[in-house]
């Protein structure tokens, strides 16, 4: 199968890799340093296995239209990726493997045939052409918002004869939600308070406002008429049990004086809960927080008079 990655850093790298390594026809696109590195020495995946992998790289998209494009942008970056790949994106297959609500209908809206994905796999970009996979998952694909297709069949078969563990769902939207919701405690709650994921877990009075969020990220899926595939309170649990020694990927980004995903995560559930008559305090507020911490960190003095 002929395959774009489109973002191809962490968690793209690693997912393109492997297909490539597994006998796919990919190309990585994703920023200069990073595709330098990779045409001149390989792609490095270290962390779970070790090799290096000779996949093509490129800065822009090629000009044949491929069989799938894997979108792996972060959130904010989605839009500007589509329209940068317009001339391939009309009538393609488009599978998104990001976190947040509402990437699949921006592909929708740039002609795209949007596939839903989420991924339990850990990535992080070591350096440009080194891809750390730090923890082995699950991969959930769907056809958006729900329903069957063979050529999503298709995809699965292909991702897990290249070692990623994927399963299907007809009803991909749900699982998008519960991931969110959980995304929507976790993240902004250990890049306020700085912790790892096991914290939240064995703090009482964390763990309780992380369950009161998640419950009302349940209730605005509901309201919006998403049937949640599985329970976002026991997601919750297992997510932290599982992931108790990661810095959340937020937490990353704000130590890094990055952007975060907060908009696609806690700001769409606001929205969402605004669009049916509902108010979402919990998540109004932790999305304020953090969009307030990414202006302290992007260089504006702090309370303390200090840049951080
Ligand atoms: N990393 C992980 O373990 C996991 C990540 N995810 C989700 O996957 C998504 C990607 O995450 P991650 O891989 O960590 O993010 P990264 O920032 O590592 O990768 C995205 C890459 O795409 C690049 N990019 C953005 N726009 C374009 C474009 N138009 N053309 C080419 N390259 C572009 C970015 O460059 P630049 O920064 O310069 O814009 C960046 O290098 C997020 O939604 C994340 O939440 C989900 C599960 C796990
Ligand atoms: C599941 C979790 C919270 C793991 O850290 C994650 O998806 C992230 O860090 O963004």
């Amino acid at each position: 199968m002929k395959i774009y990655v489109l973002g191809a850093g962490a968690i793209g790298s690693l997912f393109g890799g492997l297909l490539f390594a597994a006998g796919e026809d990919v190309v990585l696109i994703g920023r200069k340093p990073h595709v330098d590195a990779i045409n001149k020495r390989g792609l490095r995946i270290t962390g779970i296995i070790e090799e290096v992998i000779k996949v093509p790289a490129t800065i822009s998209p090629p000009e044949e239209k491929p069989d799938l494009i894997i979108l792996a942008t972060k959130s904010y970056s989605t839009v500007e990726a589509l329209r940068a790949s317009k001339a391939i994106v009309e009538d393609t297959w488009i599978l998104s493997i990001q976190n947040g609500i509402g990437n699949e209908d921006e592909i929708r809206k740039f002609g795209g045939k949007p596939i839903g994905g989420i991924t339990t796999n850990g990535a992080i970009l070591v350096s440009s052409g080194v891809v750390k996979w730090t923890g082995k998952g699950i991969t959930v694909v769907g056809l958006y918002p729900k329903g069957r297709h063979t050529f999503v069949d298709k995809i699965s078969e292909i991702f897990n004869r290249a070692g990623l563990e994927t399963i299907v769902s007809e009803n991909i939207e749900g699982w998008i939600w519960a991931k969110a919701i959980v995304n929507s405690a976790i993240n902004p709650i250990g890049t306020l308070l700085r912790v790892k994921n096991g914290a939240i877990l064995d703090n009482e009075e964390l763990l309780s406002v992380a369950v009161e969020v998640v419950k009302e990220g349940c209730k605005v899926a509901t309201q919006n008429g998403v049937k949640l595939e599985v329970h976002p309170i026991d997601l919750l649990f297992q997510t932290l049990k599982k992931t108790r020694e990661n810095y959340n990927s937020m937490l990353q980004d704000i130590l890094k004086g990055r952007k975060t995903e907060i908009d696609y995560i806690n700001g769409k559930i606001v929205e969402y809960a605004k669009s049916v008559g509902l108010e979402a305090p919990l998540n109004f507020l932790l999305w304020g927080l953090i969009k307030g911490m990414e202006k302290l960190h992007g260089g504006v003095e702090n309370v303390w008079g200090k840049r951080e």
